[in-house]
């Protein structure tokens, strides 16, 4: 089988507040697949539905291999050493006690320290560290390098990319274009509860390549039109800015980055 996950017509809400509106798509084995989408859009609410640790309203998830998890911060008791977590873990999973990912994510130096007194980005290899006891093989990590340094975020991104040649399946959600671009085969936009995108960076460029970006500037302040035909949005929108009698104080036209038009997506 091809598919490590597959996710069909995935609801959930918490009250009234729809987060997930029938969420539709497939991860392959060995796949690095991001989940995308501003504060609120329910990127952690997908994963822990998938991750099995989320009731879910309706819809199928099937999963095919096994999981290991990347936990929140402060997911694990304050006064645990490192090298007790890995112990810990291990016997949850059943699998030999082995320190070496200590060695390998560079965590060796800071196992004498307790949970509480590492570093963000400590934390966040330890969890990596933890979520791969037992070989698993579809890896789960939410925003796995929010609030890391340059340093922090180049070591998590050599590791994924280590995990990525060994044939893992990877799942993260995340809030950086430019990680997700450089690290995954495919993302999804997570919007208002559907999926507003779910392809490749590169068909998600081609889209966007065909798009302008129209800034107006009048005495009432600036405003931002995208576009894929500049022509005829600029004799419109300057069609109606006339009739109103709004003079036109600069005109601006771009393409936009990648991260403009994932925001303007997600605004629609
Ligand atoms: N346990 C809960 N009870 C009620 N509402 C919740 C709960 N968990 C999440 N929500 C709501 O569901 C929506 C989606 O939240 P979720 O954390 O899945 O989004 P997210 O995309 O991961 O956000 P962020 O980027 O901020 O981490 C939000 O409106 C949030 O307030």
């Amino acid at each position: 089988m091809n598919s490590a996950i597959q996710v069909c017509g995935l609801k959930k809400s918490y009250g009234s507040n729809i987060v997930l509106n029938g969420l539709d798509f497939e991860i392959k084995k060995g796949e690095t697949f991001a989940l995308l989408g501003v504060n609120g859009a329910g990127k952690t609410t997908a994963l822990e539905c998938i991750e099995g640790l989320k009731k879910y309203d309706s819809g199928a998830i099937t999963i095919n291999g096994k999981m290991g998890i990347q936990l929140q911060s402060s997911s694990l008791p304050a006064h645990i050493k490192p090298r007790e977590a890995i112990r810990l873990f291990s016997k949850w999973n059943r699998a030999k006690v082995d320190f070496t990912m200590l060695n390998a994510l560079g965590i060796k130096d800071i196992e004498k320290k307790q949970y509480i007194q590492l570093s963000t980005g400590q934390k966040r290899r330890l969890h990596l560290a933890l979520a791969l006891i037992g070989n698993p093989d579809i890896i789960f990590l939410d925003e796995p390098t929010a609030g890391l340094d340059v340093e922090g975020r180049v070591s998590l991104h050599e590791q994924i990319r280590k995990l990525k040649s060994q044939g893992k399946t990877l799942v993260f959600a995340s809030h950086d274009m430019a990680e997700v671009e450089t690290l995954c085969d495919r993302i999804a936009i997570l919007n208002h509860g559907n999926i507003a995108f779910c392809g490749t960076a590169s068909e998600l460029t081609e889209k966007v390549e065909k798009k302008y970006f129209i800034h107006i500037k009048t005495q009432h302040g600036e405003s931002t039109f995208e576009t894929d035909n500049i022509e005829d949005s600029l004799i419109t929108l300057l069609g109606e800015l006339k009739q109103n009698e709004i003079h036109v104080l600069d005109i601006k036209i771009d393409r936009g980055t990648l991260e403009q038009h994932f925001i303007e997506m997600t605004r629609r």
